[in-house]
């Protein structure tokens, strides 16, 4: 009988997803064990930091691989939004499976808060630590106060409830994933209240909602059994909107969104950079060749850098050169 060791992070959102992927993996195949390894991570440590600060996004990842790469465990499970734009050598993204909610949710800490962006009182109080939320925050609303808010989904929720923010803005996925929105606009949780927030409001993170296995390339055994994990819309997009950020990222913190979608038409990809300080977001549309996600990515950066992402992006560079 086969055994497969999944290395995850402890939190409760990391050890939800990994046990979905477990459960998929031991049902699909009947005599396959599969076991939970937990692995503490820089990003888990280090909480009182604000995100954009500490680093990159290897944060929650780094020590994962080095165990994939030891050969302590087999598989990973990871957000995909939470990944580098660049897999080690020797190891890959083997699966993407089916896509959970992408979208961002406004939750208010109780019902007179208001239900989205346009109804939040003057100078209300929100958290977020994220460039991207942040930036489209401050287009719409420049009057709202931008706290940063570290922790994981629990933690952040708790901070709501003790009044230290008026909404917080997270990922539908992570909410769904953990048992607490059932996709009801205006569902409570605790006194709290999620509303989801339109994509064309709140463009969301490149790869949010969809879950990354991440294997060694050279294992043919696990390689082949997590394929079963795989959906071709989720991995469509995930390839799409990645190739979309490593175009424009260049090693830099930057407010970038990207939503991919597969239509009748092709692939619906809509990229997003925008100013730190929200006064401009530039945005780029375009219909492509879902057989070609990578092609459509970059595409769509090269029409956000054109348009103005570019200028946009060489004022961040010089900012957070002038920090170091
Ligand atoms: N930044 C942390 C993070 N990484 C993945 C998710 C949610 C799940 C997902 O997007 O797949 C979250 C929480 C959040 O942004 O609210």
């Amino acid at each position: 009988m086969a055994r497969l060791l999944l290395g995850t992070r402890g939190s409760a959102l990391a050890r939800t997803q990994s046990e979905w992927v477990a459960n998929v993996l031991r049902n699909t195949f009947a005599d396959l064990s599969v076991e939970l390894r937990i692995i503490t991570t820089t990003g888990d440590r280090v909480l009182d930091v604000a995100l954009s600060a500490v680093g990159d996004k290897g944060l929650f990842v780094k020590e994962l691989e080095q165990a994939l790469l030891a050969g302590d465990v087999d598989l990973c499970v990871h957000s995909a939004k939470d990944m580098p734009t660049a897999t080690p050598p020797g190891l890959m993204l083997s699966a993407f499976p089916v896509r959970e909610d992408p979208r961002d949710v406004l939750v208010v800490r109780h019902a007179d808060v208001g239900t989205d962006l346009a109804t939040l009182p003057t100078g209300a109080r929100i958290g977020t630590s994220s460039l991207r939320r942040a930036s489209q925050l401050r287009y719409h609303r420049p009057d709202l106060h931008l706290n940063d808010v570290r922790g994981n989904v629990d933690t952040r929720l708790r901070k709501l409830a003790s009044d230290q923010y008026d909404a917080l803005i997270l990922a539908a996925a992570g909410l769904r994933r953990l048992g607490l929105w059932d996709g009801t606009p205006g569902a409570s949780i605790g006194a709290a209240l999620v509303y989801p927030l339109d994509p064309s409001v709140m463009l969301p993170a490149v790869a949010q909602g969809i879950l990354a296995v991440e294997t060694r390339t050279d294992d043919e055994t696990t390689n082949r059994l997590v394929a079963a994990l795989d959906d071709s819309a989720a991995r469509t997009a995930a390839l799409a909107e990645r190739a979309f950020l490593r175009r424009l990222e260049g090693g830099c913190q930057i407010p970038v969104a990207a939503h991919a979608v597969l239509t009748e038409a092709g692939l619906h990809f809509r990229g997003m950079v925008g100013a730190l300080d929200g006064s401009t977001l530039v945005f780029a549309e375009q219909v492509g060749d879902p057989a070609q996600p990578e092609a459509v990515g970059i595409a769509v950066a090269e029409a956000v850098l054109a348009q103005g992402g570019e200028a946009i992006l060489a004022a961040i560079r010089s900012q957070q050169e002038a920090q170091r």
